[in-house]
């Protein structure tokens, strides 16, 4: 394991997808850190991915990842609503991939350090349906 914790925290040239992976499963000592606490099983996965699905976010084609395509009255709104999902991404840190023009605005979801869906995704798109529906 120690040759995994040299990678991580080296900061040596190294694989990034690897480097990336291990940021993702373990804490800089080596041992599974915070982020496995995000991780999803299956059990997991299965159950909030039809809660999502009920409320409008996709499954991504080609990548582990959600999508949710939202609109708003006007651009006002829709920046509010962005400032406040901006927040509470920094609170998390973890922050949606988004586009917006106008009203609409277009959200994905994934764990870049994970390659793929984590708790973390799970819990900002459920936050991000409150406050939508709060508008
Ligand atoms: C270094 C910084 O903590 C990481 O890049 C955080 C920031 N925000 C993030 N956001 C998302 N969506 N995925 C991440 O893996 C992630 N990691």
């Amino acid at each position: 394991m120690s040759w995994l914790m040299f990678t991580v925290t080296s900061g040596r040239p190294w694989p990034s997808a690897l480097t990336k992976l291990a940021r993702c499963y373990l804490s800089a000592d080596g041992r599974a850190g915070k982020m496995a606490a995000d991780w999803l099983s299956p059990a997991e996965r299965e159950q909030f991915l039809m809660e999502l699905k009920a409320t409008g976010w996709v499954e991504v084609e080609d990548r582990d990842a959600l999508y949710k395509e939202l609109h708003f009255k006007t651009f006002n709104q829709a920046f509010g609503f962005m400032c406040r999902v901006a927040l509470q991404a920094e609170k998390m840190n973890h922050h949606p991939e988004w586009f917006n023009v106008y009203n609409k605005v277009q959200i994905t979801l994934s764990t870049h350090d994970c390659g793929g869906l984590s708790k973390k995704d799970i819990r900002l798109a459920k936050f991000i349906d409150k406050v939508a529906l709060s508008l």
